[in-house]
């Protein structure tokens, strides 16, 4: 195949993605039980999950790596669900670079070009642009082992991006950096991104890389999405009791709520019982039923602010963290409460062993039916 590139600088205009009840099953096992998702052309999404949820098997089956027990992909307006991955033009960044280690950095970055039959001259050119854009101009006659890991990663970056493929795929590809590099390589990804108009679906378990690297994320848990969403969706009002649990921090308070819609009070340990404004319910409940209240730590305020909910902690410890500190405490029934306090804090009157009230802002209050552990 004899591929013409015009000569202007690496561009690749991202296609659409688009994934259709996509299921996997490995003979007993549901790696990935009934996925759709619509990634828009140029779009960056996160899969994020835990170990085991169906990340690498939806990225394994959108690059033709594992072909789907059912379900469909398609990318632009071609269905690749069953096409062989070496024939669908999709760039692939995994989390071990494997370069080839005889090869030249610059044979490297060339190699997919040579396999499509382009020119020498016209490879080893666009090799060399590939290379300028991460960074890595003036490399190219060395070999990978004469580089350091984040440039290696680099070097996969480039050999990835250098045929413009419509969609970029990278699986875990910072992992094995250390945490400076791996924040150094997110910005790069990030930039890279922006500057080629690509879309790339990014495989990580990790919720900071996946919330300040994507567009939107799509958490997983046992191969089915829990949500998706830009990230701060996720963050300020998590779907379901896993999300809530599974980005950022959060305390969990077990309650019992009664009633529905924009009538609901809870019942807490202390038997107290508070009327919960109707935005709190994420999810629908039904009369009398076990639930969990979940607030963020850095919402909760010191003192009685007079906009909220009033309770009392047993402090157990306070941690100075300069920008801010954290009070672990409990109430209690021993429910352990977490709050993050602006560093201005005074926090002269939490002695360990006192008793502190704390003010949860109405509308920082989120419901969930179930029960937390
Ligand atoms: N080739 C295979 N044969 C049998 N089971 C498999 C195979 N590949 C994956 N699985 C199973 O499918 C499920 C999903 O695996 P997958 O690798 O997609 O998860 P993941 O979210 O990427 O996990 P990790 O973060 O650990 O890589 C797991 O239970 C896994 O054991």
């Amino acid at each position: 195949m004899n591929v013409n590139y015009p000569s202007d600088k690496v561009q690749a205009a991202g296609a659409a993605v688009r994934i259709r009840r996509l299921e996997k099953r490995f003979q007993s096992v549901i790696a990935v039980d009934g996925v759709d998702i619509d990634v828009s052309a140029g779009e960056f999404l996160a899969l994020l999950g835990p170990s085991g949820s169906g990340k690498t098997t939806i990225l394994m089956s959108v690059a033709g790596f594992e072909f789907p027990t059912s379900g469909s992909i398609s990318v632009g307006t071609e269905d690749l669900t069953y096409v062989p991955a070496n024939k669908r033009n999709l760039g692939m960044v995994f989390q071990n670079y494997t370069l080839f280690p005889h090869m030249s950095v610059l044979d490297n970055v060339a190699f997919p070009l040579k396999m499509r039959g382009v020119p020498k001259a016209e490879r080893y050119a666009r090799a060399e642009e590939a290379l300028a854009t991460v960074r890595l101009a003036g490399y190219g006659s060395r070999h990978p082992n004469q580089l350091s890991g984040g440039q290696q990663q680099r070097v996969a970056l480039a050999r990835a991006i250098v045929y413009r493929p419509r969609v970029l795929l990278m699986d875990e590809p910072l992992s094995a950096l250390d945490k400076n590099l791996r924040e150094e390589m997110q910005l790069e990804i990030k930039r890279l991104h922006a500057e080629l108009g690509i879309t790339v679906i990014f495989v990580t378990h990790d919720q900071s890389e996946a919330l300040t690297m994507a567009d939107r994320v799509a958490v997983l848990k046992d191969g089915r999405i829990q949500q998706i969403g830009p990230s701060r969706e996720l963050y300020e009002r998590p779907a379901n009791l896993f999300t809530a649990g599974f980005i950022g921090e959060m305390n969990f308070i077990n309650v019992t709520a009664e009633g529905s819609g924009g009538n609901i009070s809870v019942l807490l340990p202390s038997g107290e019982r508070w009327q919960l404004p109707a935005s709190a319910a994420v999810e629908p409940l039904t009369g009398c039923q076990k639930a969990v209240l979940a607030v963020r730590p850095e919402r909760l305020q010191l003192g009685d602010a007079h906009n909220g909910f009033t309770f009392r902690v047993k402090v157990d410890d306070v941690v100075y963290a300069g920008s801010a500190s954290l009070l672990i405490g409990t109430l209690p029934d021993s429910t352990e409460i977490r709050a993050r306090l602006p560093g201005a804090s005074d926090l002269s009157a939490l002695a360990l062993g006192s008793t502190a009230v704390f003010t949860i802002p109405k509308e920082a209050i989120l419901l969930y039916p179930g029960a937390a552990q």
